[in-house]
This record gives structure tokens, C-alpha cells and sequence, in this order.
């Protein structure tokens, strides 16, 4: 394949990029990108990700690593690159979340994990909460022997149950020579810890938290030579988008693995949308990566989401957040008239509820929205706010979707960005005889890549063609079928076998080991008999699993690195937002990403009933000073 010169290299499917983003990309070094919402850093990443694929900089034999935390946010990144990129060099990026990354390390290289620390080869994944620190810590208690009693507990007492795991447990290497006589009252707390999860349990599995998954990696790689090396050799470029919200353990495996070596990091994120800090995200992490990997730090200016309305608004809180922010500008229309924002204020749950269908139905009429132009946000429970609004949606033909509901082990909006459930669900389109060229161009590459045949190799690629043209035909005549249960489940196995788990562990690093891709299957499978179950054609069906008709629903958590239209913010009330300390700047994060989602209205929600709004007035005092009106319902 011959490579473009650097000089030639243009940005793909964008027009240009702004000038700090030409030379953070043509930077070879470590390099971080700080930048506010919707100012392209994830475009930056597939774009930087084109460039160097694409000039050869990452020479045919390796590849781009990109870490992201939401398993979307990774699927997104890497569909961008497969669009800016002929397949052959898209392939070379390999896109997953920071998790799957750490059992990846774990599980494909578990014979390195000597002695005591070793786990069962096949472990449960274990999600600690907040009782199940301090039940350790009773526990504890009762078993250390008495000339450590007392400084145990005293140091227990100078640790939070809710970020022992993350900030103690996480800042925490495991020892590189086994383990001794422990060094002070801390280290025996957290060996205790970790050596509870690694031990066998009664189903004779070990049962290991994310962190002690990360602590094992971090272990390996910087205890084992081979290891480390294979690492760097296949990584010469690493990326990590939402670096703000990398978390103690999380920046000391990037440091043992990729720090004090030739590997370039590029960290890209915005400290105003640190929300993580609860789960343990580091508070400097910026600063840190700068010093540690000789980052140069390039900000961005430019706002490609949101229009010049929004932004104002958005300035008015990134100011609150950060008084020395700079001012964030945008080429973007307005392209609604009326205003942008505001604040609908009601007594009650009803009217609100009646009140936000009524609106949404005449605007849908009015516009050419689609339903998931739209995002309903809450800050938590999302499934008391589905209950509440569903029946007056449901009178004018509307429906809510919960996308953060849990399915098996993951959560519906993790399960639709897998890889498994896009094929499943694009060849049950093309099975239905939904024939789309771009569609079966993507299906096809992927089925290529699925299948590891080689792009200079015409004759296998006319082959998986081959294959595939004929395995749509079958599948057509099996969704011709009366659409029992019988039947789908029939469909659902022969796609499944056609798709093959196998090549698909292959293909993909993040399903190579582990458990990940049977948690999916599983999940789908549930998905797909509940949608089933709910519609009486295929046509529904794809319809009601792709979540077409639906206005999602979700937590603002959630919705990091999405955008829609028009952001429906709820529940802004000392209830729902319980934990907010007037002027604490995560809580304040929060709300800018709830409100920086939108690209052309956000519509804020404050109702009587759910609680007062005395602890959040901040919110509503930047609100009015921005100019926000608010309206009685
Ligand atoms: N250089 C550019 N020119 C035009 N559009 C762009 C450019 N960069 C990004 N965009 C578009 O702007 C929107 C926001 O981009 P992106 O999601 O990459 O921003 P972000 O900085 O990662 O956002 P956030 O931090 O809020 O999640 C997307 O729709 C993207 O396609």
C-alpha cells in the first residue's frame, strides 16, 4: 500500500482542523489536547489516528492503541477511523475501554502472575460498594491478631469506605517479589484485601474487583520483561480520550507500561467535565501526565457542537467551574428561532410529565426531529422517570427508552455498542432486504476482517463475499417465516453461528480472552427474545432493538461524548442531586455536560414536587445570569 507524504495528509470528512490541533497531530512526542465540549477531540484522535496510519508513521507492522472508559465512546472512536480509513490500515487501530484493556493484560498473560497474587484462571468480575469495604473492615477487625488491633483500626478510621478501592487500593503496587511480613498497618489492609478477592471462593473461583484486575496488570508488566516489551513493540502510538477521568490506578498502569519510553502518548480531555472524581479520578491527572511522559499541552478553542447560543451559556457555567477559562468560540448556526434554553417550572409530576409529552409531540410535528434527536437526562434513577412520564408519552404515540438499564451483566447502551450486536443487527437489516450500499460495503469489510483474510488476497475476499451474499439469501427466506418463536430463534442461531464467536474472539483484543463476549452473547440473547416477545414483524423488531422510535432516556453519567439536538434536562431538585455541596465543581461538571450535549436547545425541568430547589440554586442562579428565562407550566 503506498503511503501519502506528510505534506499532503488532509483531515477526512472534516474541512480543516484548528491550528493547536495541526500540531498536536504532527506532534510525534506525547502530546495533551485540553479542550471543551464538542471542540472535536475525539474527531481529533481519529483524525491523528488517519494521519499516522495513513503517512506510514505507524509503520504496517503496528498499531494505534486507544483507551477509552465507556465502551460506546470506544466503538465510536474506532467507527470513525473505519470511515477515514481504508480497511487494511483501520484494522490497525485498536479502540477499547480501559477496562477491557486491564483483563485483557490480565487474562492473555496470566502465567506471569506468580505465588499468592495468582487467581483462578477464570475469576468473576466482583463490584464493590461501599458496604462490602466496611464489611471487609469488620472482618478485619475481628481476625488481626492483638499487637495489630490498634493501628489497624486507626488507620481504618482515616480511610472513606467509598474510595478505599480507587484512591488507597488503587495508588498501591503489589510488591514484585511475593509477599513479606507487611510493612506498615496500610499494607496489611490492603493485601488483605486483595488477597480476599484472589483467594478461591466457594464456587472455586477467585472474585476480583476492576482494581485488583488493574493492580495485577500493573504488576506484570512492570515485573515481567517480555511482557512489557511485547506491549511497547505493538503499541508505538497510544491514545486516551477522557483523560480527566483517569483514576489513580488507572494512570500507574499507563505509567509502568508506556512511561520513560519511545511510546507517544496523546491524552485528550477537559478538566470542566471531570466527573469521575467520586469513582476515584485523580485531580491532577494533566499535570502529572505532563511531567511524567514530557507532554506538551495544546489547547483548543473552537466549539463544532453547539450553537453560538448554547455556547454563551455554556461559557457562563465553565466560568463557574473555572474563572480563568478561556472563551470557547464556534462556526456553528443557530437553527432554531426562539430561544435555546430555558427552565419550564410545575407543581407537580403530572403536569410536568403531561406538559414535556404534549411539547415534544407538536415539536416533532412541527420539525424534521427524529426521536433520538432528543435526550431526556436525569442525574440518577432513570427508571423513576420512565415510570412517571411513559403513560402520558404513550397518548401521543411516544416512548421512552431506558438506556441505561441493565441486560445480564452490561447495560442496554453497552450492548448496542458491541461489535456483536452492530453485525447481528446489520445482517438482520440486510435479511430483510433493507439493501443499502454503504451498509453492505461496511458489513462486507467487517465480515472480512471477521474472516483475517488478507486485502491484496482478491480471490479469498471474492470468496467472503461469496459467502455472505449467499448467507443473506438464506437468511432472507428463514425471515419470510411466520414470526414465531420458533422461528426468530431460529434466525438468532443461524446468525449467530454465521457471525462465529470464534473468528470473532480473534479479531477483536478485547474479546480475545475473557469472559466479555459471552457476557454479550448472553445479554443479547435476552434482548432479543424481550424484543421478540414485544413486536409481531421483523421489520418491528429491528426497529424496536435499534431503539429507532425511542427518545432515549439516560443518566448525564451516561451521556459523556454523545450529542443530540435537543438535551430534556430533569429532575433539578435537592432530591435528586442530594450529595451537591453549593459551588462544588464536580456537581457543577455535572450540569455542564448534561447542558454541553445539545447542539441547538437544552430544555432544564424543575418540579415542585420533587423536591426544593434551595442546595441547587446555584444552578439556577447561573441559569438566570446567563439570561435563561423561566416559565410556569
Ligand atoms: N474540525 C472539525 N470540523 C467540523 N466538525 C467537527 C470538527 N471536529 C469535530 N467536529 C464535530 O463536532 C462534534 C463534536 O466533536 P467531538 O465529539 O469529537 O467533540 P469532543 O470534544 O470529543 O466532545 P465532548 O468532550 O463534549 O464529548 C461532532 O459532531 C464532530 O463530528
Amino acid at each position: 500500500m503506498k503511503f501519502i507524504k506528510l505534506e499532503d495528509w488532509h483531515p477526512k470528512g472534516i474541512d480543516d482542523l484548528e491550528p493547536n490541533a495541526w500540531l498536536a497531530l504532527r506532534r510525534r512526542e506525547s502530546t495533551s489536547v485540553i479542550a471543551g465540549p464538542g471542540a472535536g477531540k475525539t474527531e481529533f484522535l481519529a483524525q491523528k489516528a488517519a494521519y499516522l496510519l495513513e503517512t506510514g508513521l505507524c509503520p504496517p507492522n503496528k498499531k494505534i492503541l486507544a483507551i477509552s472508559f465507556k465502551t460506546d465512546a470506544a466503538k465510536n472512536l474506532a467507527d470513525r477511523v473505519t470511515e477515514r480509513c481504508p480497511q487494511e490500515l483501520g484494522s490497525r487501530f485498536v479502540s477499547m475501554t480501559f477496562d477491557a484493556f486491564t483483563k485483557n493484560i490480565v487474562d492473555r498473560f496470566y502465567s506471569a502472575i506468580h505465588g499468592d497474587w495468582k487467581p483462578t484462571q477464570q475469576y468473576e468480575v466482583f463490584f464493590p460498594n461501599k458496604r462490602s469495604v466496611s464489611d471487609f473492615w469488620r472482618r478485619l477487625q475481628s481476625s488481626v491478631p492483638d499487637n495489630y488491633q490498634f493501628s489497624i483500626m486507626s488507620e481504618v478510621r482515616q480511610m472513606t469506605d467509598s474510595t478505599f478501592e480507587s484512591n488507597v487500593v488503587g495508588s498501591w503496587r503489589i510488591p514484585a517479589h511475593g509477599i513479606h511480613a507487611p510493612q506498615s498497618a496500610r499494607d496489611y489492609i490492603i493485601v488483605s484485601w486483595l488477597l480476599e478477592q484472589i483467594k478461591v471462593s466457594n464456587d472455586g473461583q477467585s472474585s476480583i474487583s476492576f482494581t485488583t484486575l488493574n493492580r495485577l496488570a500493573e504488576y506484570i508488566i512492570r515485573t515481567n520483561n517480555h511482557v512489557h516489551r511485547a506491549i511497547k513493540g505493538t503499541y508505538p502510538f497510544v491514545f486516551v480520550d477522557e483523560f480527566q477521568d483517569t483514576t489513580y490506578a488507572q494512570y500507574d498502569l499507563l505509567l509502568s507500561a508506556f512511561g520513560l519510553s519511545e511510546i507517544a502518548v496523546t491524552a485528550v480531555g477537559d478538566y470542566k467535565q471531570r466527573i469521575m472524581g467520586w469513582a476515584g479520578a485523580k485531580d491532577d491527572a494533566f499535570h502529572q501526565f505532563e511531567a511524567d511522559f514530557s507532554a506538551q499541552r495544546y489547547p483548543l478553542r473552537l466549539n463544532h457542537r453547539s450553537s453560538p447560543e448554547l455556547v454563551r451559556i455554556q461559557q457562563v457555567i465553565a466560568q463557574a467551574i473555572d474563572y480563568e477559562v478561556s472563551e470557547l468560540q464556534t462556526n456553528n448556526h443557530n437553527q432554531i428561532s426562539g430561544d435555546a434554553a430555558w427552565v419550564c417550572v410545575s407543581r407537580n409530576i403530572d403536569n410536568e410529565a403531561s406538559y414535556l409529552a404534549q411539547w415534544i409531540a407538536s415539536d416533532l410535528r412541527s420539525s424534521t426531529l427524529k426521536p433520538r434527536d432528543y435526550c431526556v437526562l436525569v442525574r440518577q434513577k432513570p427508571e423513576d422517570y420512565e415510570q412517571q412520564l411513559s403513560s402520558y408519552l404513550t397518548q401521543y404515540g411516544l416512548s421512552l427508552r431506558n438506556e441505561s438499564v441493565k441486560i445480564g451483566k452490561t447495560t442496554l447502551q453497552d450492548l448496542l455498542a458491541e461489535e456483536l450486536t452492530i453485525l447481528f443487527s446489520t445482517l438482520l437489516r440486510l435479511g430483510l432486504g433493507q439493501r443499502n450500499a454503504k451498509v453492505w460495503s461496511q458489513l462486507s469489510a467487517a465480515i472480512q476482517l471477521l474472516r483475517n483474510k488478507n486485502q491484496e488476497d482478491e480471490k479469498a475476499l471474492r470468496q467472503v463475499e461469496h459467502q455472505l451474499t449467499n448467507f443473506i439469501s438464506e437468511l432472507r427466506d428463514a425471515m419470510l417465516q411466520p414470526f414465531t418463536s420458533e422461528n426468530t430463534r431460529h434466525v438468532f442461531e443461524r446468525v449467530i453461528d454465521f457471525i462465529n464467536l470464534k473468528d470473532l474472539r480473534k479479531a477483536y483484543a478485547r474479546y480475545a480472552t475473557g469472559d466479555l463476549l459471552e457476557i454479550n452473547r448472553s445479554a443479547l440473547e435476552v434482548f432479543f427474545t424481550h424484543c421478540v416477545e414485544s413486536q409481531s414483524s421483523w421489520a418491528n423488531f429491528l426497529d424496536e432493538f435499534e431503539g429507532i422510535n425511542h427518545i432515549p432516556l439516560m443518566t448525564i453519567h451516561k451521556s459523556k461524548g454523545l450529542e443530540f439536538d435537543t438535551v430534556i434536562f430533569l429532575g433539578i431538585d435537592d432530591n435528586a442531586w442530594w450529595s451537591y455541596q453549593p459551588g462544588n465543581t464536580e456537581g457543577l461538571a455535572t450540569f455542564f455536560v448534561a447542558l454541553s450535549r445539545a447542539k441547538q436547545r437544552t430544555i432544564f425541568f424543575y418540579c415542585q414536587q420533587r423536591g426544593s430547589r434551595r442546595r441547587v440554586s446555584d444552578f439556577y442562579a447561573l441559569l438566570t445570569s446567563a439570561g435563561v428565562k423561566e416559565y410556569e407550566i
